[in-house]
């Protein structure tokens, strides 16, 4: 629906979150490993810089994995046959979510060696 309200919108992204909990295992595997990560950080008491720099990595990650599953899910409905393209367009959403999670885990090595 155009133009809905805020709170009508924040529905319509939480449903999304929900779907992607309950049907996408790779985003439950982030969610794992993002709480494991920060249990870690809290045992460890790492300082506050590490702290912003690492939540930002992780949403930036879990927005990636959402953005990748959307992709997929659309790549799907609109074309379920194989071909060259969906497979590339499917890929490439891949890449950009690997990318980012193997920053963040470059940088989770950073901030453990500093502490280890
Ligand atoms: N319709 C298609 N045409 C061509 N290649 C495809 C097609 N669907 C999938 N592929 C190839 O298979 C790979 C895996 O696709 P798939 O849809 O199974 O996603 P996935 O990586 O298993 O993700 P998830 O486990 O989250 O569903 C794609 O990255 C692409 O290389």
């Amino acid at each position: 629906m155009k133009n809905a309200g805020i709170l009508r919108r924040a529905g319509y992204s939480l449903a999304g979150l929900q779907i992607a909990l309950m049907q996408e295992r790779s985003l439950r595997s982030h969610v794992v490993l993002s709480l494991s990560l920060f249990g870690a950080m809290a045992a460890l008491e790492v300082g506050r810089s590490w702290w912003a720099v690492m939540l930002l990595a992780v949403a930036v990650g879990w927005g990636f994995e959402l953005m990748n599953a959307a992709v997929e899910r659309l790549c799907d409905r609109l074309h379920p046959d194989r071909h060259p393209d969906i497979g590339a367009v499917k890929d490439l959403a891949s890449g950009a979510a690997f990318v980012v999670n193997v920053t963040t885990g470059l940088l989770a090595l950073a901030m453990f060696s500093e502490r280890l």
